[in-house]
C-alpha cells in the first residue's frame, strides 16, 4: 500500500476516532432486527436475463478526477439512476476526498422507501471499524466496501462479521492476485476488481481481464472504474464480470438512461 490510499486510510482513522467505541455482533444483530430490511445487494447483482448488472455511483469529486459534479444533489442523481434502471447504487459517503456525506446515503435510501423500486445501495467509504458498519445499516445501506489492500486480515474478519450480523453484504475490492487470494480466504461472495490503482491512479481494464477469470465460480464478479463507453462494458462482460461499477461517466452523462442501456 502506498501514497494516496495510505493517506486516505490514515485520515479515515483520525476522522472516525471521536465516534469509535466497541460495537458487538449482538448489538448489530439487534439493530438489524429493529430496522426495516434493506433490499439485497447480492441478489440485484445477479440479473435473470444474463445481462451485465450496473452499479451506478454518486460521486461529486475524486482525488483522481478532481471536480466531477460539485454541488450535485444526491437525491436528484439517485432518482435519475433509479429511472434509468440501475441495478444498485454506490453512494460515496467520504467528505474530504469525494465530497459525499452519510446524510446523502440516508436521504437516498429514504426516498427509495417512499417511491419504490428500492435500489440496493452500497456505502462507498473507507471502512476500518464496525462503528462505520453500524452507521451504514442505520443509513439504510444494503452493503459495505472492504478494500483488501488497506486492511489487515484481522480487520477484514471483524468488518465482514459485523456486516453479516447487521444484515449487510460485503463487497471485497481487490487489485492483484495476492489480494484475490486473501478475499477468497475470507469467503467473499462479492469481489470487485478495481481497474484503478488507488495508490497511483492509473486505470487499466486489463486488470479485470487478468483477474476475473481466476475467480472461484460461485463468486459474483464486478469490474470497477474507468468504464466510459459500451466497448468498455463489453470487455468487462467478455472476461466474466456479472456487474460493472460506474461513477464518473454516469455522473457526467446528460442522459444516464441511454448510457446505462448501452452498457448492457
Ligand atoms: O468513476 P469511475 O472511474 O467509474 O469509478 C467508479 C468507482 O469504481 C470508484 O469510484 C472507486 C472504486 N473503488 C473505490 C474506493 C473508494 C472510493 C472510490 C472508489
Amino acid at each position: 500500500m502506498s501514497d494516496k490510499l495510505t493517506e486516505i486510510m490514515a485520515w479515515k482513522r483520525q476522522e472516525i476516532a471521536p465516534d469509535v467505541r466497541s460495537v458487538s455482533l449482538d448489538e448489530l444483530a439487534q439493530l438489524h432486527r429493529a430496522l426495516p430490511s434493506p433490499p439485497s445487494f447480492l441478489q440485484a447483482l445477479r440479473r435473470s436475463d444474463d445481462g451485465l448488472a450496473v452499479i451506478a455511483e454518486i460521486k461529486r469529486r475524486s482525488p483522481s478526477a478532481g471536480e466531477i459534479a460539485a454541488g450535485a444533489s444526491a437525491l436528484t442523481q439517485a432518482a435519475r439512476y433509479q429511472s434509468a434502471g440501475a441495478d444498485c447504487l454506490s453512494v460515496l459517503t467520504d467528505q474530504k476526498y469525494f465530497g459525499g456525506t452519510l446524510s446523502d446515503l440516508e436521504q437516498v435510501t429514504a426516498s427509495f422507501r417512499e417511491s419504490p423500486p428500492a435500489v440496493p445501495c452500497l456505502r462507498k467509504d473507507f471502512m476500518v471499524h464496525p462503528i462505520q458498519v453500524r452507521q451504514a445499516r442505520e443509513a439504510g445501506a444494503s452493503a459495505i466496501l472492504i478494500i483488501v489492500r488497506a486492511l489487515t486480515d484481522e480487520e477484514i474478519m471483524t468488518l465482514h462479521a459485523a456486516a453479516t450480523a447487521a444484515g449487510l453484504d460485503a463487497l471485497f475490492e481487490i487489485h492483484s492476485e495476492a489480494e484475490l487470494e486473501r478475499a477468497v480466504s475470507h469467503r467473499a461472495q462479492i469481489i470487485g476488481v478495481n481497474n484503478r490503482d488507488l495508490a497511483r491512479f492509473t486505470t487499466d481494464l486489463a486488470i479485470s481481464e487478468r483477474l476475473i477469470p481466476q475467480f472461484p465460480r460461485e463468486v459474483v464478479a464486478i469490474s470497477e472504474s474507468g468504464i466510459h463507453r459500451a466497448e468498455d462494458a463489453a470487455r468487462a462482460k467478455a472476461c466474466g464480470a456479472d456487474a460493472i461499477l460506474v461513477g464518473e461517466s454516469l455522473m457526467r452523462a446528460p442522459d444516464p438512461t441511454e448510457l446505462l442501456r448501452s452498457f448492457r
